[in-house]
């Protein structure tokens, strides 16, 4: 698990190592960690060209260092200094003696010949977006030819939510010290950071416990373990589906697939698609009838293609009144919107699974911030949110919540929103706590689109078809020997 730590936390952090550590080391430890991932994307320092742009900060600083080292290694170093009186003296003098050129926000800056640019203008102690000069070199370093590596955060980028105001550097890479920033991952700011590194620095020991997190494949694996010795078609959690209607039968098939595929031990499905899903899918105990006819589930998915009529409402009353967990996705979003006290009354763990429009419906807009936006709503409802996007957010109503890395815009499709919840499903079904099986689902959906898109676009279908090797992937196991 990855902690995604905020501003606040990071600045406590190094409060208590500066005072360990004697004076400039930790900028040392960030700077050889800046310069050792440009080297690595060089290949090779002699005759490299190297833009820094050096804000009047620690962050323009830690830029200074690397590139004095980069110009110790033969690259040809040029910084642009945007406040030039408050310049970090020691990076300045450091670049000056190991070769480099200084100029000013106006002078040659060598961006449009550059092999690789070094955003150091602003960090964490960036506020708003980014001013007029910073960001006119922002601007052409992005249309330049040089590789672009934020320092610490992409100046522009808010480091705790993603939000970007104005003008931001656009990243290829994103060099972080001390810990992954929430908005290096979510929001605009994901797209702006690139591929993240993170920089040991030794601040670890002494961050808070994060509140936010990211899952590894490893993470995702324990939910995924395969049936031992003694497991049999129920011991493993059984999944009930309520999705799809006689005229749409595909969300119910593709919800019903996606949950045999994760956990293929036993999967109910009741509704009104009964006749589509038996035909797609023969392994599943299919009942046209209400959810209580289908037989004992240990939870329940409801929502997706089911209409919004009087039938569908109170089918959805009666899932929510049992005490098992729930995944409230798609149209019984726009009647619990309507009715959200069905939530809040709820003991046994909710999901709900909005996208932005479906979140609305709740009445507020999500906004710059996603994972605010997100553990706002899971604490007035009591419920988990699953808010998708580009990157997904789970939040909790205590406050704990996880951004997803995984997946691919060729997921942007009809339907991918009904394979999540029928993963989502069939991991609930097993009992584990609802946040963190909820990141995992998003996980796994993510590798699923990422596995399925690797031969060309995408439909949902695809991602049904590919889960049961994606889920081999991820556990990274292939085929058990058999240990004779
Ligand atoms: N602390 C440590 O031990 C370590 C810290 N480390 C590093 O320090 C960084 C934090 O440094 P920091 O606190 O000096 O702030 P920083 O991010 O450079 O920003 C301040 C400067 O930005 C400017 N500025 C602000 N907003 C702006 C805007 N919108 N557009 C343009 N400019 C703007 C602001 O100008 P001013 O408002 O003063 O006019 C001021 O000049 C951190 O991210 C990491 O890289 C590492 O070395 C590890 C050890
Ligand atoms: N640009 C993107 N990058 C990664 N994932 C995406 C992107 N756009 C959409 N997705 C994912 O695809 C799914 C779409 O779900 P949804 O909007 O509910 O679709 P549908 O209702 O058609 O099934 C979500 O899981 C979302 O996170
Ligand atoms: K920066």
């Amino acid at each position: 698990m990855i902690g995604l730590s905020t501003v606040a936390e990071v600045r406590a952090a190094e409060d208590v190592l500066l005072a360990r550590t004697r004076e400039g080391a930790l900028m040392q430890r960030a700077a050889t960690g800046l310069a050792t991932v440009c080297l690595r994307l060089l290949g090779r320092a002699p005759g490299a060209r190297v833009t820094v742009l050096a804000g009047g900060g620690n962050n323009g600083g830690d830029a200074l260092f690397a590139g004095a080292r980069l110009a110790a290694r033969g690259a040809r170093v040029t910084a642009v200094l945007l406040a030039p009186d408050r310049a970090h003296p020691a990076g300045l003098a450091a670049l000056r003696r190991a070769g480099g050129r200084v100029t000013g926000p106006d002078g040659p800056d060598g961006l449009d010949r550059a092999d690789l640019v070094l955003d150091g203008i602003v960090g964490i102690g960036g506020r708003g977006g980014l001013r007029p000069d910073a960001a006119r070199l922002a601007d052409r370093a992005a249309t330049g030819p040089g590789t672009t590596v934020a320092v610490d955060v992409p100046s522009g980028v808010d480091a705790d939510t993603g939000a970007v105001e104005g003008a931001a550097f656009a990243a290829v890479h994103t060099v972080t010290f001390g810990a992954v920033k929430p908005g290096l991952v979510v929001g605009e700011g994901r797209g702006y950071a690139g591929t993240v590194h993170l920089v040991d620095i030794g601040l670890g020991p002494h961050l808070a416990p994060a509140r936010a997190h990211q899952l590894t494949d490893d993470d995702v694996a324990a939910h995924l373990q395969p049936p031992g010795d003694v497991d049999d078609k129920y011991s493993r959690g059984v999944v009930g589906i309520v999705a799809g209607s006689a005229t749409y039968p595909g969300a119910g098939v593709l919800c019903t697939g996606a949950a045999l595929r994760t956990r293929p031990g036993l999967v109910r499905y009741a509704g009104t698609a009964a006749e589509g899903v038996r035909a797609a899918w023969p392994e599943a105990i299919v009942t046209a009838g209400r959810p209580g006819d289908a037989g004992r589930v240990q939870a329940w998915v409801v929502g997706p293609g089911t209409g919004t009529d009087d039938d569908a409402r109170s089918v959805l009353a009666e899932v929510l009144a049992t005490d098992l967990p729930v995944v409230v996705d798609a149209d019984a979003l726009t009647m619990a919107a309507r009715e959200p006290d069905l939530v809040r009354r709820r003991a046994a763990p909710t999901v709900l699974t909005p996208h932005d429009r479906e979140f609305e419906r709740f009445g507020v807009a999500v906004g710059a911030d996603r994972v605010g936006s997100a553990r706002r709503l899971a604490a007035d409802l009591g419920a988990v949110v699953l808010l998708k996007g580009s990157a997904t957010v789970v939040a909790d109503p205590g406050g704990t919540a996880f951004v997803n890395g995984t997946g691919t815009p060729e997921m942007a499709t009809a339907g991918t929103g009904d394979v999540l919840s029928g993963i989502l499903g069939a991991l609930l079904a097993t009992g584990t706590p609802a946040a963190e099986t909820a990141a995992a689902a998003a996980h796994l959906h993510g590798r699923a689109g990422q596995v399925a898109a690797e031969t060309g676009p995408l439909v949902a279908g695809d991602m049904v078809r590919r889960l049961s090797e994606t889920v081999g992937r991820v556990r990274g196991t292939g085929l058990r020997d058999s240990g004779v």
